[in-house]
């Protein structure tokens, strides 16, 4: 028999938006220590509010990888890596480290590019990078707070395929559970284990990977020819129907 899972979130009815804009009325799901969750959704479906929420509920024990990386363009790639555990250290230290990196950072930040694909880049300010470089410096940044638990929102948006799985399994050997939004839906049925898939402000999906496929996530973007459901009087594609989805059977 499976081991009891232990609860890490649980949203019951939580009305999630910015100030009085109520963006995911009623949401109801719930995260569990172990899991790894792939946050599906058209843009503007409410991936990053529920993100926003969960880090709010999650407190420490969650990193956070935001959308639009967060990084300080001035700064070398050592120091926004290094920004990970600012609130670790003294003023003094932090000051210090500024102007002379201290020892002992530079080198677990320097394990970490190694294994980023970001060495040699460490003096470099995040101004003068790729795209995929900021990307990966933002990664570093949250896999340097060494919490239990990964939010990412879109943390392999701007890299290639390979490099996204690489980058994933280093994401899943540094955290206990994951939750990212992302847009790869083969991604997210190979290397998760559970699919949130949200749409009009509502949770459609909320189900194990193995129980989905191709043509359930694809259903949660119509305008992208995802195969929206055809009108009964042939007019206008009517409103995608997720009512047959594992999501509606709920958790075991
Ligand atoms: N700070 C804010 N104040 C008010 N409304 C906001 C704010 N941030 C987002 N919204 C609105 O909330 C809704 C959901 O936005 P959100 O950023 O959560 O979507 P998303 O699924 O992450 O989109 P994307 O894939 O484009 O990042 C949108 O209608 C957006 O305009």
């Amino acid at each position: 028999m499976d081991a009891p899972r232990e609860p890490l979130v649980v949203l019951e009815d939580a009305d999630l938006g910015h100030g009085d804009r109520v963006v995911l009325p009623g949401l109801r799901l719930r995260l569990d220590r172990g899991e790894r969750v792939a946050l599906l959704g058209p843009s503007g479906a409410g991936k990053s509010t529920l993100l926003e929420a969960l880090r709010t509920r999650l407190g420490d024990e969650a990193a956070w990888c935001p959308q639009h990386h967060g990084l300080v363009p001035g700064l070398a790639v050592y120091h926004n890596i290094y920004m990970g555990r600012l609130a670790e250290h003294s003023t003094l230290a932090n000051l210090w480290n500024l102007v002379r990196p201290l020892r002992a950072p530079w080198a677990e930040v320097a394990e970490l590019c190694d294994r980023l694909g970001l060495e040699g880049l460490m003096r470099r300010p995040v101004g003068q990078l790729s795209g995929g470089q900021r990307q990966r410096t933002a990664i570093g940044r949250a896999l340097y707070q060494e919490r239990s638990v990964f939010l990412g929102d879109e943390p392999v948006a701007s890299v290639d395929p390979h490099q996204a799985l690489r980058l994933l399994d280093l994401i899943e050997a540094r955290h206990d559970t994951l939750v990212v939004a992302l847009h790869q839906r083969e991604l997210a049925l190979s290397r998760f284990d559970r699919v949130w898939g949200l749409h009009d402000g509502r949770l459609v999906i909320d189900a194990p990977t193995d129980e989905l496929d191709l043509a359930d996530l694809d259903a949660l973007y119509p305008d992208a020819g995802g195969a929206p459901p055809e009108s009964p009087s042939g007019g206008e594609p009517a409103a995608p129907s997720f009512e047959a989805l594992p999501c509606s059977r709920g958790r075991a």
